[in-house]
């Protein structure tokens, strides 16, 4: 199994007002293909930032990330961007949907927007439009984004982070915002196109969510306190018995 992502030492400093924050203090880990990770920690302690940094959404202050084996600080900004756009998927809280694109449009605009991805426009509509069915929400297909609920934006945006069959998913707490069922939903989505083979890294402050993930980090005050590897949830059965155990350890770290 290939590394994906390799941290080496990341530091993000934040200074506001003269002031220097230190979010994160000589990170590492490294996330091997086809894993399900998810952060978990107290809030404030930086996992938003961890995301956006190892994803090359934020610049670091010091270390360094690879993706892919490619250092990501020797890339230019264009190359930079052609990697999000073609190698990784991104599911993030601040959705980044057009208000003035319909809901299917919305979804294939990476795909769009991606020099590597040779489809023509009529199989990157038929493509979006798959993947909505997939999720359940064809329906709204021609909605505008103001016209869909919670849900159905959250899994607008995950068929969006897989219009251009991404390596890796960054998802900064899908679940969030939603209620038990439709996080039940979404995560159901994300262990299958796990199982498909794409790599994902999520944020969350659920227990129930991280159960199914194959691996946990727990950060403290920006640097990693913990890692627990609970491997793959074979099936429904196990899941409490996960919840379980990882609610133990998250104790034991002082959750
Ligand atoms: N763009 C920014 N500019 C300045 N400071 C920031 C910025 N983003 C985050 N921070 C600071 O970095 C620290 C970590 O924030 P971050 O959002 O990564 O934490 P988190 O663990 O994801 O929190 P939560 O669970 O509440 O979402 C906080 O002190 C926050 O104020």
């Amino acid at each position: 199994m290939g590394n994906v992502l390799e941290v080496k030492d990341l530091c993000k400093t934040y200074i506001i007002n003269k002031r220097q924050n230190n979010v994160l203090k000589n990170v590492n880990f490294t996330v091997h293909d086809g894993e399900m990770v998810a952060v978990m920690g107290p809030s404030g302690s930086g996992k938003s930032t961890l995301l956006y940094t190892v994803s090359g959404m934020d610049d670091i202050t010091a270390g360094k990330v690879f993706f892919g084996g490619r250092d990501m600080s020797g890339l230019s900004e264009k190359e930079l961007a052609d990697m999000r756009l073609d190698e990784m998927g991104f599911i993030f809280q601040q959705m980044y949907m057009l208000k003035n694109l319909t809901v299917l449009d919305n979804i294939i605009l990476p795909a769009c927007q991606s020099k590597k991805n040779k489809a023509g426009k009529k199989e990157k509509v038929q493509y979006g439009q798959d993947l909505m069915r997939k999720l359940g929400i064809i329906e709204v297909a021609d909605n505008d984004i103001n016209e869909v609920s919670g849900g159905q934006l959250q899994r607008a945006c995950i068929c969006r982070s897989l219009m251009n069959h991404p390596r890796m998913i960054f998802a900064d707490e899908p679940t969030g915002a939603l209620n038990r069922t439709s996080s039940d939903e979404v995560m159901q989505e994300l262990m299958k196109i796990n199982d498909e083979g794409t790599t994902v890294m999520l944020v969350t402050h659920d227990v129930k969510v991280a159960a199914k993930c194959t691996r946990v980090m727990y950060i403290v005050d920006g640097s990693i306190k913990g890692e627990y590897k609970i491997g793959r949830c074979e099936n429904a059965g196990q899941l409490r018995e996960r919840e379980r155990i990882l609610n133990n350890w998250l104790m034991e770290l002082g959750w």
